[in-house]
């Protein structure tokens, strides 16, 4: 196990290049199940994510490659292999593999998935939609089992607008019979992304990226090559890092169509954005101005961006409400935060962020993905060295964090942890 040290303080600049998205990535791989043939995905981050994903597709019996950033897939040999427990439930994304399974086998048997403990995480909306489509489904023992003789298309409206439960649908209705029709469906990018691969290897979906999403259902699908969109998480994450401490600090490699919101954010905080066709130029801001921040469904404010804003904004002036309209307990990383002295206090579900303060150096735990974002942020700013525990979190979704940070001028590095450390770690 080990921890990451920061030493705080250095401006930064330069330019960082973006992998591809984490939350797109976990949805294509297991859509690459419902091909008969290979499919190579592109420009994938590397990101534990990804590796457990290759893993329980092995475990089915595809056949992976990866070299460099590229992934192939030949699924002719899988077979709707019992995922009850293990793997699939060290990620939430694992969820998709009950959508493409029961695409292609009309059976699977999944775990209950877990990924970053966000507060509740429900997959009603999942379910209900593969029941629509002809599937009964049973929880037994913490596992998910589904079935279906045949697949029928049918109109499914969503009482939450959900990505997880839009892109699963999706994937177990491209093989069924007839048109579905998605309603009140989620808008990310990450859904086109899905989409334009399920195009590929020959699906028939019409709206993904509206909120009317129409599937023909095809008898087979085929192997084909798909490139990855840029992460528009790990994008924002470095637009604030180049707010918080940049000089200049360009960001290559991003679609900024899919940021505006934060874009818009940061220029009522102060902070210079000019953005190119997949380039963002962050010039940073001594004088950062408080601001309100609501996190919506895409093409809202990402809550996947509230806990690093949050850091970010302990350094403007005035008072700044945060609130996660998503996930209304996503806020395990204030109590961290305060103990680099940043003043915030949470009610409800927002944060009222008091600045500015200048963040001290500490000792502190990432609880989860984003929450180890908001730390290597506040590490960046603090005065001192910062030490964050929990990289398996932050392994899930950034890319080669180290290398891209240490390459705009930071000093951060990673050490093993002492026993004595592993051991207070269990322990808390
Ligand atoms: C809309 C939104 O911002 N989605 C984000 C959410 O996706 P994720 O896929 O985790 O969540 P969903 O988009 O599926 O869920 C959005 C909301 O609907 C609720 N819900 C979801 C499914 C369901 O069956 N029943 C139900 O009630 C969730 O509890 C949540 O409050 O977290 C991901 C990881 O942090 C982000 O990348 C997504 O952008
Ligand atoms: C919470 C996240 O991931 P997951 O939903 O995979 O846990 C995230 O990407 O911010």
């Amino acid at each position: 196990m080990e921890k990451l040290k920061i030493a705080g303080g250095y401006p930064l600049k330069g330019t960082v290049r973006i992998s591809g998205a984490k939350n797109s990535a976990v949805a294509l791989i297991p859509a690459t199940i419902l091909a008969e043939s290979p499919v190579t995905i592109e420009g994938l981050p590397d990101i534990s994510d990804v590796e457990i994903l290759k893993d329980l597709l092995e475990e089915i019996g595809g056949k992976v490659q990866i070299t460099d950033d590229e992934m192939t897939v030949d699924p002719s040999k899988m077979i709707s292999m019992p995922l009850p427990n293990g793997k699939v439930k060290m990620l939430r994304a694992s969820y998709y593999l009950m959508g493409a399974m029961l695409g292609r086998f009309k059976k699977a048997v999944i775990g209950l998935p877990g990924g970053c403990h966000l507060g509740p995480r429900p997959i009603d909306q999942h379910i209900k939609g593969f029941e629509a489509l002809g599937a009964q489904i049973t929880n037994e023992q913490g596992a998910i089992y589904l079935r279906a003789d045949e697949l029928r298309g049918a109109r499914i409206y969503l009482d939450v607008v959900s990505v997880g439960a839009t892109i699963n649908i999706m994937l177990a209705a491209v093989r069924a019979k007839g048109r579905t029709i998605i309603e009140n469906a989620a808008k990310e990018p990450e859904i086109i992304d899905v989409a334009t691969l399920l195009t590929n290897m020959g699906a028939k979906i019409k709206g993904a990226g509206t909120d009317v999403i129409r599937i023909d259902g095809v008898d087979t699908l085929n192997g084909c090559r798909h490139t990855i969109i840029p992460d528009r998480i790990e994008a924002g994450t470095y637009m604030i890092i180049g707010a918080a401490v940049g000089e200049g600090v360009l960001i290559d490699n991003v679609i900024p169509q899919h940021l505006e919101s934060l874009i818009a954010k940061l220029r009522e905080m102060g902070v210079q954005v000019e953005s190119g066709d997949d380039q963002v130029f962050i010039s940073g801001s001594a004088n950062l101005k408080a601001v309100d921040i609501k996190t919506l469904v895409y093409p809202g404010f990402p809550t996947d961006l509230q806990q690093p804003v949050t850091t970010l904004l302990t350094k403007a002036t005035g008072s700044s409400v945060v609130t996660d309209n998503i996930y209304s307990a996503r806020f395990k990383h204030i109590d961290e935060l305060r103990r680099m002295n940043a003043n915030i206090k949470v009610e409800g579900r927002s944060a009222i962020i008091n600045g500015p303060v200048q963040l001290q150096g500490a000792k502190v735990k990432a609880s989860d993905l984003r929450a180890g974002a908001a730390l290597v942020i506040a590490g960046l700013i603090a005065e001192g060295i910062t030490e964050v525990t929990g990289l398996e979190h932050i392994d899930r979704g950034y890319s080669n964090l180290v290398e891209k940070l240490n390459g705009l001028g930071a000093t951060v590095w990673r050490e093993a942890l002492t026993n004595e450390e592993v051991e207070h770690l269990k322990n808390t």
